[in-house]
This record gives C-alpha cells, structure tokens and sequence, in this order.
C-alpha cells in the first residue's frame, strides 16, 4: 500500500504522496560547441500581449551559468539532486519519469506531480530512487511552489493538449500559461535552478495561412501566425520560459531554462493512435485516406522525446551559458511522411489498410464538413460536448507540410535518438496492438 500523506512543504498543499522507486544508469557521449539565437516567436490573433516590462529574452549567461550550487558537481558520487516532472503521469510525462529512473545517474528523488496521478506508480515501489507522486494543479501557485521547494531541475511538461474542443479557450490559457507562469515563479521562489520546458513545434506552425515548413530547423523564418487556443497558449508559455532564463532565483544564482518543442508525438499511450486503431476495427479493418500523400508531417518518437528531456536537464548546468534561453526541436530518424501514411506504419501491422492513393473525398468536401464540425460542436454545446477529430483547426495542421530537421540539440547537449526507427515502430506497433484488445 502506498503511504498517503500530506505535503507540508512551503507553505498549503493539497498533495499527496506515494513512496517509490527504480532503476539504473547509462551515460550517452557529448557534442562540443555552441551557438546563439532562439527563434519562432508567434503572434497569437486575438489573444493578451504578453508583459513586455521584463525585457528582451536572455540569450547568454556568460560565466554565471558555470557556477555550481551546492550539492551540484559534475559526478555522480555528488549530491543526489531532486528531479520534479510536471504532468509526469501523461503520455509523454510517464516516459519521462521512466526515462530519469533508468538513466540520470545522479537523480536522489523524482518527485512526479499530476493533477491525476497514474495506478502505474506504484510498480516503481522498488529500487535506489525516492519516488514522490504529489497530486497537485499547476493553475495552484502555492500547489506548485510547495512541489518545487527543494528541486534541483525542473522539467514541466504538464499542459492541456486540446485541439478538439473539449476545454474553453479560457481554461487553455489558465493552464499552459499560468501554470507555466506559476511554475516560473516557484522556482525563482524556492531558489531552483535549472527548468526545461515542453513546447510544441506548434509554437511555430504550421500558421493560419497554411504555410509548408519543409525540413526546417530553430533558426528557419516562418510566420508564425496563430488563431487557435491550444498553440497561441503553447507560443506565450514558452515565451515566459525563454524570457525567464538568467532571472534571479532565492540565493541569488541565476534561473537557466531551455524549451524543447516536439512535433508530433508518437509511442507507446499514443491516445490518438488508439482511436484511429479502434475506429478502424469498428469499420471493419478500413481507414479512408482523407489527406494527399504528399503532404508531410512532422513526427516523433516518445522514448526519443523523453531522452532528450532527461538530457536537456542533465546538462543545463554545465553548458547554462550555451543552452540558457535556447529553443530546441525534438526530432529523431522517424520517416517524413503524411500523417495518415505515418499511422500505417503502426497500423498496417495491426491488420488495418488505408484505402485509397488519392483522399477519397474532394478537399472542399472536408473543409465544409469541418466547419459543420466546428457549428455542431458550438450548437450543442449547452447539451453534451461534440468534439470530433476532423474539425477546421485539424484539418489545417494534417494539410499542411510541416517537418523538420536539425542538429542543434545534437550540437548543444550531444543529443542523439536513443531508439532507432525500426524500435520506435515495433515498441509502438506492440502498444497498439495491446492497447486494440482492450478495445471492444
Ligand atoms: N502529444 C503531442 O503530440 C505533443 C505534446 N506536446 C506537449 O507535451 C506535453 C505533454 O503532452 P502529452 O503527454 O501529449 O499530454 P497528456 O495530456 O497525455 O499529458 C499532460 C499531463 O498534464 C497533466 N495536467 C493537465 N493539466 C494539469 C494541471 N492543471 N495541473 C497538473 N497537471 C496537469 C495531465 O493530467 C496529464 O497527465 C504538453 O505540454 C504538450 O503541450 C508537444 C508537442 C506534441
Ligand atoms: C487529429 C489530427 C488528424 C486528423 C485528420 C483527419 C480528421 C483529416 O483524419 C492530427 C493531425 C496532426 C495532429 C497534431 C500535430 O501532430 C501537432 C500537435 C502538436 C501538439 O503539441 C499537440 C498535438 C498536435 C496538435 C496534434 C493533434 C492531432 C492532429 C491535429
């Protein structure tokens, strides 16, 4: 049984706490040299300004961000540092954890907070690692400050991912952007260090026009132009993190923050995947192409986007100078293809088949039942919530070509993919086919 009990850290907290634990270590080889300049700042349409009073973002922190706090040498016979992953029990937050526990060797206690804290936890009961689940709302500024009390490295990564309309604008904003402001300012608060950020290639695009990004790096201009909730609050959160970046934390050191912005995500909890998987089932093995197989999507491999988090954080500290106020796309050897054709990869082996060469339905015809979509959600809003996959906003992001490439996290941390493609795939082709026989 775990032991529940009440954090008393700083002040009121409503959390509570499983004990647990887990594994062991590798150290990855290291890139040298560096380079300045973060790019694709948005501009959100219709959405607050953000306060500019705070000044430019903070590219470099010169010698500064060498300096060691206590308790942070560059060994692993040093001081066991505190890890806090925020939204640690999510798709890609439950990798992270995972990830931590099997490879940062100097991690002394991963504290994971979640609005809903996952049952898997507990499986991590056994091992070197203290494991605190803190049950806890990133919209709660004290919530958050008593969680980050004592933290070495933060890597926030909770957010609402909605593209459907399921949540208000106003509830998106509440908690990718306060919650990040509230982070922020927990760990100026509290003295910590070190926060690495979740973003989303969809700080950048693809933008309201349907502009093609074509294997585009950090540094690729691109109108960054945005309409919709979930991307205008991904873009002003990050903003806040890169701006935070050499802000002075309690004890006077400066606050060292990076952004690591995903394309789309992939894996083993890949929800979307399952849906797609079971709608085919439910359809008797078809899935109808509705996008041209031309048009590419960017994607990622969620034990790769993991690493590169767990790597970020590691070195933060060494390289704070380099890293500090850096944006990073998180990018692996995943093949370019349409977003459809990409699911195939997956799905195909699970018995599906995508019929058609060519979309099925003419172009017109989809953006027209889109925006029906789009009414019918509005109309029967004050009665039961309608929020289908296709709607305006998502059929612009599967239409639109959007992928990357770049070397930038390779050159600034050492970052390389740790699963290769043909693991991405069978880990994840195995996950849906488990996932599909709880299914009917
Ligand atoms: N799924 C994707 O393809 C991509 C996701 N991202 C970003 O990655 C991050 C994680 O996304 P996913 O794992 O896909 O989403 P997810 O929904 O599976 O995970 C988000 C986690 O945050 C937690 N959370 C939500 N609101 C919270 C609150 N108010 N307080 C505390 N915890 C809260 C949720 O309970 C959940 O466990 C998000 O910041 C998202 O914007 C970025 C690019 C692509
Ligand atoms: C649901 C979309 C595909 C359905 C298209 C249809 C109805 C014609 O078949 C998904 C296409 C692209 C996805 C988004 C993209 O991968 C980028 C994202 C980044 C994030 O940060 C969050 C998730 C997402 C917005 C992702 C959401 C689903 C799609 C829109």
């Amino acid at each position: 049984m775990p032991v529940e009990h009440r954090v008393a850290a700083r002040g009121r907290l409503r959390a509570r706490v499983v004990g647990v634990v887990a594994g062991r270590v590798s150290v990855p080889g290291m890139g040298q040299e560096g380079e300045g300049g973060a790019s694709g700042r948005g501009r959100c349409v219709g959405w607050p300004a953000l306060d500019e009073r705070r000044g430019p973002l903070q590219a470099s922190l010169g010698t500064l961000g060498q300096r060691l706090q206590p308790g942070m040498a560059d060994s692993a016979q040093a001081q066991k540092l505190v890890y806090l992953v925020t939204g640690g029990c999510g798709f890609l937050g439950e990798h992270v954890v995972r990830m931590l526990l099997q490879r940062e060797p100097r991690l002394g206690e991963l504290r994971v907070f979640d609005r809903h804290l996952g049952p898997w936890l507990e499986e991590l009961k056994t091992g070197p690692v203290r494991v605190t689940a803190i049950q806890g709302d990133v919209t709660e500024a004290h919530e958050v400050a008593a969680a980050v009390a004592g933290a070495h490295v933060v890597i926030h990564t909770a957010g609402l991912v909605d593209v459907f309309g399921r949540a208000s604008p106003e509830t998106i904003h509440e908690v990718n952007v306060q919650g990040t402001r509230n982070v922020i300012e927990a760990c100026v608060q509290t003295g910590t260090r070190f926060l690495v950020y979740t973003s989303s290639m969809e700080v950048v695009g693809p933008n309201t026009k349907g502009h093609p990004f074509y294997r585009g790096n950090e540094d690729t201009l691109y109108e960054a132009v945005h309409r919709h909730p979930y991307p205008c609050s991904k873009a002003l959160a990050e903003r806040l993190v890169l701006e935070a970046n050499g802000r002075e934390v309690h004890g006077g050191l400066p606050l060292v923050t990076c952004a690591l912005r995903p394309t789309g995500i992939y894996g083993e909890g890949h929800q979307i995947m399952r849906d797609f998987y079971r709608q085919g089932l439910r359809l008797g093995g078809w899935l109808f192409r509705a996008i041209p197989a031309s048009v590419e999507h960017g994607r990622v491999y969620v034990g790769n986007v993991a690493w590169m988090h767990v790597l970020a954080a590691r070195e933060l500290e060494r390289r704070a100078a380099l890293m500090g106020g850096q944006v990073y796309f998180c990018y692996d050897g995943s093949p370019y293809k349409s977003y459809e054709d990409f699911n195939m990869e997956f799905l195909g082996p699970c018995g599906l088949q995508l019929v058609g060469a060519r979309p099925l339905l003419p172009y017109w015809l989809l953006v027209f039942l889109a925006a029906l979509n789009a009414l019918l959600q509005w109309l029967l809003r004050p009665l039961v919530l309608y929020a289908p996959l296709l709607n305006p906003y998502t059929l612009a992001v599967a239409n639109t070509t959007f992928t990357v490439s770049t070397d930038k996290a390779q050159r600034h941390f050492g970052y390389e993919p740790l699963f290769s493609w043909e693991d991405s795939r069978t880990r994840t082709i195995l996950w849906v086919q488990a996932a599909g026989s709880f299914a009917q």
